[in-house]
């Protein structure tokens, strides 16, 4: 517990008073410290390994429900922080060089390579991973994920051809959706043998041919005893940091919701409504007023829908278990607000938008098309 709290006061502070967004950027040390900047997707086929890679790099081992622990496979999108790390010492051999922790560590641990265990190591990345699900009925899922991802995982077995299935399903749709920085692992390495995987590799190079992914690295690994993580954490380092729009008014997209009261709650105990998601633009603040739209949706007494805007009050922002002052666009993060928990329970307010108040977007309720005579089956009125 001790340990625990040293090490939260080894990252650094976050103060509002000193905040000025026109100065900030996703690799400014306060903003690292405590909050990932970039959102890395882990797709492919079923059971290849996907939550294994997260656990080997981040130490976490993503939410698993009952029923994901039950048939031991990954159902609802899962997410895990980690800060990327290079020893400061240019000598220091590579790819040992390299390192991962959770995204509590401090900001300047010291490297663990034999014989460089006096330098400190720089933190280079702070990532969160969007882990989702390989099995084929859960495809709209992984969509869900992909809108937020700014580089993937593609993990392919080593112990099965390729491609299979979802492998070549998630690569289609990062292919539609044009995502760049694509890393290939050629996971669970340890099972087969040297030449094995040699003619696999080829295989994956033949099946990458004409797609987005046609020159990604395909990195060999195993996933399970740590194999070539290090090597991987290179490559993380290496994905360009995606331009940020931090002065906009601020703008998220809720993928998740929560009422984080435990049963039987007292009345003066009681937490508001938590939304979870990655920020599109602008900088969250603690004590801001915000709005969600399209809010609380409802029936008038002739049947017809209307939209209420929630107002609230953000009391608190989290990137897993680190404190935020304030929160910018890019990885994960939660947002304690003053709001009823009842709107925000079970996922709910999943595809809300929330911002400053008076900023969001019109909700229409109603979308009206024009058909033009020669184009009968394009346009459809509601
Ligand atoms: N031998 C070996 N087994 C591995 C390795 N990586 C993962 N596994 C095993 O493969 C199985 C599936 O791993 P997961 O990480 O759950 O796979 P997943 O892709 O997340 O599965 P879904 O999310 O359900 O699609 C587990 O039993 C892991 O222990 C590896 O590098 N070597």
């Amino acid at each position: 517990m001790l340990k625990k709290m040293a090490q939260k006061e080894i990252i650094m502070e976050q103060d509002l008073r000193k905040l000025d967004v026109t100065k900030l950027h996703p690799l400014s040390p306060e903003v690292i410290s405590r909050q990932p900047t970039i959102n890395i997707g882990l797709i492919g086929h079923v059971a290849h390994g996907k939550t294994t890679v997260v656990r080997a790099i981040s130490g976490i081992q993503t939410t698993r429900f009952k029923c994901e622990l039950e048939r031991n496979i990954t159902v609802k999108l899962g997410y895990a922080n980690a800060k990327i790390y290079k020893c400061e010492d240019e000598s220091c051999p590579w790819p040992l060089c390299y390192k991962s922790y959770g995204s509590a560590k401090e900001d300047n641990p010291p490297c663990d390579v034999p014989g460089f265990k006096n330098c400190k190591m720089k933190l280079l990345r702070h990532i969160s991973f969007v882990d989702c699900p390989g099995h084929e009925i859960l495809m709209t899922r992984m969509l869900s994920g992909a809108t937020i991802m700014d580089g993937a995982f593609l993990l392919i077995a080593a112990n099965e051809s390729c491609p299979q299935p979802q492998t070549l399903e998630h690569l289609s749709a990062v292919d539609i959706l044009k995502l760049q920085n694509l890393i290939i692992l050629q996971n669970k390495v340890d099972t087969i043998q040297q030449d094995q995987a040699r003619n696999q590799y080829k295989a994956i190079r033949e099946f990458l041919k004409g797609t987005v992914a046609e020159g990604a690295p395909v990195v060999p690994i195993s996933a399970q005893l740590n194999y070539n993580i290090d090597a991987v954490c290179e490559y993380i380092a290496r994905i360009p940091i995606p331009k940020r729009d931090f002065v906009s008014p601020p703008r998220m997209v809720v993928i998740r919701s929560f009422d984080v009261n435990k049963p039987g709650c007292g009345i003066d105990d009681m937490k508001g409504g938590v939304v979870g998601g990655s920020i599109i633009k602008g900088v969250l603040k603690v004590n801001q007023m915000v709005e969600l739209r399209p809010g609380i949706l409802d029936k008038t007494a002739d049947g017809k829908t209307i939209c209420r805007p929630i107002y609230s009050r953000i009391v608190s922002l989290f990137a897993e278990q680190n404190k935020l002052q304030f929160a910018v666009p890019g990885g994960l993060i939660g947002v304690g607000t003053s709001m009823d928990p009842s709107l925000s329970r079970s996922d709910m307010l999943v595809g809300q938008v929330l911002g400053d108040v008076g900023t969001l977007p019109e909700v229409y309720i109603e979308l009206k098309g024009l058909r033009k005579k020669s184009q009968k089956s394009m346009w459809r009125i509601w």
